[in-house]
């Protein structure tokens, strides 16, 4: 049963789908393939382990009737020598059996685990935002060896208890049919032993695995908010919900161990029944001259080889049915389907120009009530800036992911170039489009790894050349081991706006000719947005360029604005316009209470920059942050052009080829430099943050307001200051 993505949205609260094992088993017998020879090997070592078994058990009988019974030597050597000689096989024999069936076992759980991994990597981005990470962890390992138990152990296990029991049983009834018919009478109780418990062990170990899931997810998200837990002080809740899940776990662990020590003690007194039963019957044909001990014995040691195989048989019974637990949550995750798929035959046109259209696009996620874009329309022409922005919940993330194709629309398209996005190889699209996400996405590798993953086999000269284009080159170069620093996203080496640079450097390296940034500089306090405005111009430089953003800062410098609500566009035109025009942008900008009207800054010429003054030391970040730039720099004759930065070859970094981006004039209304664009003055929430002069960073050109006197700290009313509000009463 495949499910389609709607149906992924309950897996996180149903139970996983029940399944038989023998379903469970077809499912995941395909993955054996090319193991199977060695399968087949492994249980003909096996076989011929128990067969020199058999043998050797013979031999014994032999011994006790005519060596020791009668006190000869003579009759000593010649069995001893044979014995001696099936055991060194029979040792050898196992050896080989058993290394191969590990390295068997292994390759199953490596190849089952890669499998798994690589579908879950094609899930749609919903998919994780469902499911708890700890879990789906604890399916990728736990529930992954619980498999092999069941499709390789198992079988070869299976198959190899059914030979040895099928030689020992022939050879109890060669040497007494009789006496063997009268103890195999009692060997069902071990199969109606294994059924009675069958279904319980299947329960807890259920139960076991989703606690084991859970304890997983628990420490997991506990330790990824540290912070939180340490700020607010939450150790207690979070012990709490981990004795929670703990004690789920200790329960099920508890009452499986119960289970199967119940179950291993009632086989242990149905075998002593055998036995007994074996004896006396063994008894009574010796008193009346029809046996002789050494066949007595030689039996009992049959019944003794013959009872493990078969009490294996009922146990694998088991263990495959508390492995079917691991199976069912496996199978869960498999059949979701991802949510796009490569298309049959792929467009291959050559690297588009950029032109990206977004024609009558409405979506809803799966399994979502509402829609989360409606009929949307609009079109981006190579090199333009446009910046997408509304309220939060509008649609504005939602269509990045369209853009990637995360998701198909569900009603028109996205085209590039006129060619709708399905029709693109995947890998293709996402080397045309690149996203630079709303969070650092930071491997835990060198910064280095972390740049050329923006192209694979780039050379150190590219890779660097982009970390200078990302102005990362300088607070890399100070690092320990510069580029071979080890970073991660937790790294407290790199402040969240050197993270970015990085980022956006790894973009630069990328070189696609359209770029989805989603709130580039959301996260970031003010300076180090600025410290990226900088190298993000030099990223969209030529680039047709998506700008996702609540940063109205940005906003006079595109081409375009769409303001988006409730998943429609509901404004689109240039910021200067939207403003005059009072509507949803106007209340927006006001909402962001920003004195800065027009900034300019990503259209900012780089070529006339002055070069930044010393940098000041600023909040630990080692770079400091930089001087905006002088008034003279902010008429905008067009932006420069940077990149494509040298895939691998060492080509310089301002190759020819990339045109800017059309070179939009002077906005009308835009302020020819900081002085005359900020307001002066301390406007709520300006001025008294910083103190003016540059004493604490105040960077050059922009007018400090009139310096305050002493400081207030309350209003006269009582209320703190920069409350405007009514200061909040509590619950
Ligand atoms: N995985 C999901 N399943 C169902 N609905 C979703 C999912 N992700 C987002 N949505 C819904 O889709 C709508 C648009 O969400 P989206 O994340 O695109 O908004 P946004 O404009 O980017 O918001 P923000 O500015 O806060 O990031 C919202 O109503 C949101 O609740």
């Amino acid at each position: 049963m495949r499910m389609n993505n709607g149906d992924a949205e309950e897996l996180e609260y149903a139970d996983a789908p029940t399944i038989l094992p023998r379903t469970a088993f077809r499912r995941f017998w395909p993955l054996t393939r090319g193991l199977r020879r060695r399968l087949l090997l492994v249980w003909l070592c096996t076989v011929l382990a128990a067969l020199a078994e058999t043998e050797a058990i013979l031999l014994f009988g032999d011994l006790t009737d005519h060596a020791l019974r009668q006190g000869s030597l003579a009759a000593f050597w010649s069995p001893a020598v044979k014995w001696l000689g099936i055991a060194v096989a029979g040792a050898l024999v196992a050896y080989a059996g058993n290394s191969l069936a590990a390295w068997a076992t292994e390759r199953f759980v490596m190849r089952l685990r890669e499998h798994v991994f690589d579908h879950v990597q094609q899930l749609p981005p919903h998919f994780f935002q469902r499911h708890r990470q700890g879990d789906l962890l604890s399916r990728l390992t736990s529930d992954v060896e619980a498999i092999e138990t069941m499709v390789v152990s198992g079988l070869v296990g299976a198959a190899s208890a059914a030979f040895s029991a099928l030689f020992y049983a022939v050879a109890a009834f060669w040497l007494r049919w009789d006496l063997a018919a009268a103890t195999f009478v009692l060997a069902p109780l071990f199969w109606l032993a294994a059924r009675r418990f069958s279904g319980s062990i299947k329960d807890v170990s259920r139960q076991g695995r989703v606690a084991d899931g859970a304890i997983t997810s628990v420490v997991e998200e506990s330790l990824g908010n540290i912070v939180l837990t340490q700020a607010y002080d939450r150790r207690d809740a979070e012990r709490r919900r981990l004795h929670e899940e703990a004690t789920a776990w200790f329960r099920a662990s508890v009452r499986s161990t119960r289970l199967n020590e119940a179950y291993e003690q009632l086989v242990q007194v149905i075998e002593t029944v055998c036995v007994l039963a074996v004896i006396g019957i063994g008894a009574w044909e010796i008193s009346t001259g029809r046996m002789t001990l050494g066949q007595l014995l030689a039996f009992a040691a049959f019944l003794g080889y013959l009872y493990p195989p078969v009490r294996g048989l009922a146990q694998l019974g088991l263990t495959v049915t508390a492995a079917t637990a691991g199976a069912e949550r496996l199978i869960e995750i498999l059949d979701v389907n991802p949510a796009v798929t490569d298309p049959r035959q792929g467009t291959e046109s050559g690297r588009p120009d950029g032109t990206v259209e977004v024609r009558d696009v409405s979506f809803r996620y799966p399994g979502a009530d509402r829609t989360a874009l409606e009929d949307l329309s609009f079109t981006v022409s190579p090199g333009e800036l446009v910046i997408i922005t509304g309220p939060s919940g509008a649609g504005k993330s939602t269509l990045s992911k369209l853009l990637l194709r995360f998701y198909d629309p569900d009603a028109g398209d996205v085209r590039l170039d006129g060619v709708p996005l399905r029709g693109f190889p995947l890998a293709r699209l996402r080397e045309y489009v690149t996203l630079l996400p709303q969070e650092t996405l930071v491997l835990h590798d060198t910064v280095r790894a972390n740049i050329a993953c923006g192209r694979p086999g780039a050379s150190d000269r590219a890779i660097e050349a982009a970390a200078r284009a990302a102005d990362a080159h300088d607070f890399i170069a100070g690092l320990p081991d510069g580029y071979d620093t080890r970073v991660d996203a937790h790294s407290a080496r790199l402040s969240g706006g050197q993270l970015q640079r990085l980022a956006i450097a790894r973009a630069i390296l990328r070189d696609a000719p359209v770029l989805v940034l989603d709130e580039p500089t959301t996260g970031l306090d003010a300076m180090a947005a600025r410290r990226v405005v900088k190298p993000l111009r030099r990223l969209m430089a030529g680039r047709t360029t998506i700008m996702i953003t609540h940063d109205l800062n940005l906003a006079p410098d595109a081409d375009r604005v769409l303001v988006v609500d409730g998943g429609r566009i509901v404004e689109t035109g240039r910021h200067e316009d939207l403003l005059a025009r009072g509507g949803a942008y106007a209340r927006l900008h006001r909402s962001q209470n920003n004195a800065v009207t027009d900034t300019g800054e990503l259209r900012m010429p780089l070529r006339q920059e002055q070069p930044p003054p010393a940098p000041t030391p600023v909040y630990g970040d080692g770079a400091g942050y930089e001087a905006y730039a002088p008034a003279a720099a902010w008429a905008r004759p067009g932006f420069e052009t940077y990149g494509p930065v040298d895939h691998g070859g060492g080509a310089p970094a301002d190759a020819p080829g990339h045109a800017p981006g059309p070179a939009p004039g002077p906005a009308p209304g835009h302020a020819p430099g900081h002085a005359s664009g900020h307001a002066p003055g301390p406007a709520p929430g300006h001025g008294l943050a910083y103190p003016p002069g540059p004493a604490l960073g105040q960077p050059p050109g922009i007018a400090p307001g009139p310096v305050p006197g002493p400081v207030p700290s309350v209003l006269s009313g009582g209320r703190p200051l920069f409350r405007g509000e009514e200061v909040w009463p509590g619950v």
